[in-house]
């Protein structure tokens, strides 16, 4: 592979790890090991002639050549055709047992590792998107043989005596014109769409039905896809006038210790197909409808190219498509894209279009992960007591938060207080640091000998009051540190207006960086030392004292010219610092580096969101750092703003004020 290749590439592979879920993922299996890359899989399907007459009295615009290549007749030059190589082309008389068993079948598996994958069909209206995802009770697609398949592994996998029990949910929605429409719960009207700290992709409100066979999922999908918006066009007398996504989860918690937990999305997209509105005699809602639908694939167009350039921003934010597609594209799941062609001539530019579009798509590189979590020990037991509980009382403990997430109907509904929760429903979902924190929370009302019942198995309303609590405080210690960072400032600003009475005093804070260029005579020996060091030092006895002391005077002017500032005086005090604590201080962030995620990152000052998701690409990219040095080979990282980055964060972190992986 040539220089110039593999620099490409690795832009691309960094696009995809600083953009969408995969930049800052859930606890994972084997967390700072690069997950291995999966790019998306691209299968083309070609419909027959569906109007009998012009498939009479035209020749294809398509010819498959084998079963991965096929060929468009330039209209242009004659001589001449464009030919296209893909993961798979379906020909004509392909069923729809070829397509699910040859492209959609292997990537299921996936799913109960605990790892996400999204299928997506792709192109012209009327070309076959909708029959191939959803076909026909006499040709059903995608859609029912993935759940019946998925449904079947998850019963065998779950079954009493294996090690992980299983349980799978569906959500079913549709974008239509920029809005997000719960098809399970037409009345919801427009949800939001939201990402969470671990860039998870979360839709608050959408409904999710718990369904364990067959039939439980028809009898949700069925009325839902009657609520899915068509209409008539010239093209089509069905065309589908938004996006369809359906979500299949399949939730795992280990019977055993260490009790992990996984979970596994799987996607299942039925785009509305792009559409030129010359042919299509659009007008008044349709020709609305259509302006969003080509919208939404232009910006999807926009995010594939961006994600093959390596471009640092990728447009995810710019259409409800793309945004919700951020886990399927560059993110973190196995994703395949069926782009569903037409073989009549009309739909030339269509097909020649689509095929582009297919061919940029098998460029992307996804890196899929594990999603999988620890259930923290304390709470072990209580998940074997659940074990123990028959079927239906254990449906009735996970009940009203596993089957309803985001129910309108239930999340008014009280819960008694009686009802425990199980913990390992409830915490599944949430996010470690918020976890951590309720737990040491916990800790602290059980040793203040609280009254009321441990924070983790209270009801939802007054645990949420609880975790509202806990991010108060949160702020207020923000607050704080502002307010100590002002102080500060305020200080360094006397200090400059009267030099002397800043020597005089023993107890003035400064930054370690800063020097003293006065001639006036310094006390012997001053303590000085950051807020935090002596906070910290207040706090644990034994920590090393750190102390600034005098340094030889070097002072190029006369030294009876004591009255005047110097300006080339050299610094009389120092900080004095153990090297084991400096040093200490460097493997903290050498530790954090290498294993913290770009939110661990951000903990770190001098370090934002640009700068973590750079580390974090760079790590992907390299592997582990060597030394903090290394960050310097970090794009935007100068050597100034290394040394920077040191100074402010090495003593901090050498007296474990930070937080983040050890
Ligand atoms: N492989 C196929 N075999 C037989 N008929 C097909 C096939 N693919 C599509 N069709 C038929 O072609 C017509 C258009 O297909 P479909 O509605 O699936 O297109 P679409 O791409 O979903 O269109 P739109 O984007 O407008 O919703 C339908 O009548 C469908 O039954």
């Amino acid at each position: 592979m040539d220089a110039g290749v593999s620099g490409r590439l690795r832009r691309r592979e960094m696009a995809a790890t600083t953009s969408g879920a995969g930049r800052c993922r859930l606890s994972k299996v084997g967390a700072g090991r690069r997950p291995p890359p999966a790019r998306v899989r691209v299968a083309v399907r070609l419909r027959p002639f569906v109007d009998g007459a012009a498939g009479t009295s035209e020749p294809p615009c398509v010819r498959g050549i084998d079963s991965c290549s096929l060929e468009v007749a330039n209209w242009r030059n004659y001589q001449e055709t464009l030919k296209y190589q893909f993961d798979a082309f379906y020909g004509e008389r392909s069923s729809q047992q070829d397509i699910y068993a040859g492209s959609v079948q292997p990537i299921l598996r996936h799913l109960l590792e605990g790892q996400n994958a999204s299928v997506l069909a792709y192109g012209p209206t009327g070309a076959g998107k909708t029959h191939t995802m959803l076909g026909s009770p006499e040709q059903p697609g995608v859609i029912p043989r993935a759940l019946m398949d998925l449904l079947q592994l998850t019963r065998e996998e779950g079954a009493e005596g294996r090690p992980w029990n299983l349980s799978v949910t569906m959500s079913y929605l549709e974008i239509y014109q920029e809005k997000v429409l719960d098809l399970l719960d037409p009345a919801s009207g427009d949800l939001v769409i939201r990402e969470d700290c671990r860039g998870n992709i979360l839709i608050p409100g959408l409904t999710q039905k718990p369904i364990t066979s067959f039939s439980d999922f028809e009898r949700h999908f069925l009325p839902a896809s009657g609520n899915r918006t068509v209409g008539a066009t010239r093209l089509n007398q069905r065309s589908s006038r938004s996006h369809a996504v359906l979500l299949v989860k399949v939730d795992q918690q280990e019977r055993l210790a260490p009790f992990r937990q996984r979970e596994g999305k799987l996607y299942l997209i039925d785009l509305a197909g792009s559409e030129d509105n010359r042919r299509t005699g659009n007008q008044g809602l349709r020709l609305k409808e259509s302006g969003a639908i080509n919208t939404s694939l232009f910006v999807l167009g926009k995010v594939v190219d961006a994600l093959n350039q390596g471009l640092p921003r990728v447009p995810y934010r710019d259409s409800k498509l793309t945004r919700l597609l951020q886990d399927s594209l560059g993110g973190s799941a196995h994703s395949i894209l069926i782009a569903n062609i037409a073989p009549e001539r009309r739909f030339y530019l269509d097909t020649v279009s689509a095929l582009n579009f297919a061919a940029r798509s098998k460029e992307v590189i996804n890196r899929p992960f594990t999603n999988e979590s620890l259930q923290p020990p304390a709470l072990a037991p209580v998940k074997l007591s659940q074990k123990e509980l028959g079927p239906s009382e254990a449906k009735r403990a996970r009940g009203p938060e596993e089957e309803d997430i985001g129910n309108p109907e239930s999340v008014g509904a009280p819960v008694p207080a009686t009802q425990k929760l199980s913990p390992l429903q409830k915490l599944s979902n949430m996010d470690p640091a918020m976890l951590e924190r309720l737990l040491s929370l916990d800790r602290l009302l059980g040793s203040q000998g609280s009254q009321g019942t441990p924070l983790l198995n209270t009801p939802k309303r007054e645990r949420m009051v609880l975790i509202k609590t806990v991010e108060e405080k949160n702020l207020e210690i923000e607050r704080l540190k502002m307010k100590q960072k002002e102080l500060e400032a305020k200080m360094l600003a006397q200090e400059a207006v009267d030099p002397k009475k800043e020597n005089c005093s023993p107890t003035v804070l400064r930054p370690l960086s800063r020097r003293t260029v006065t001639v006036a005579e310094p006390l012997k020996k001053a303590v000085v030392m950051p807020l935090q060091l002596i906070q910290e030092q207040t706090a644990s006895p034994n920590t090393e004292i750190h102390i600034l002391k005098k340094r030889g005077l070097k002072r190029k002017l006369d030294s009876s010219d004591v009255s005047e500032p110097v300006e080339k005086a050299e610094d009389c005090w120092e900080l004095h610092v153990s090297p084991e604590l400096l040093a200490h201080g460097r493997q903290k962030i050498l530790n954090l580096l290498n294993e913290g995620s770009a939110r661990d990152l951000r903990s770190l000052q001098r370090i934002g969101q640009k700068k973590a998701q750079l580390i974090v690409g760079w790590r992907e990219l390299h592997g582990p750092f060597s030394q903090v040095e290394d960050l310097e080979r970090v794009e935007g990282i100068s050597a100034k703003q290394l040394e920077s980055f040191l100074k402010a964060n090495i003593l901090g972190l050498a007296a474990g004020q930070r937080c983040g992986p050890s």
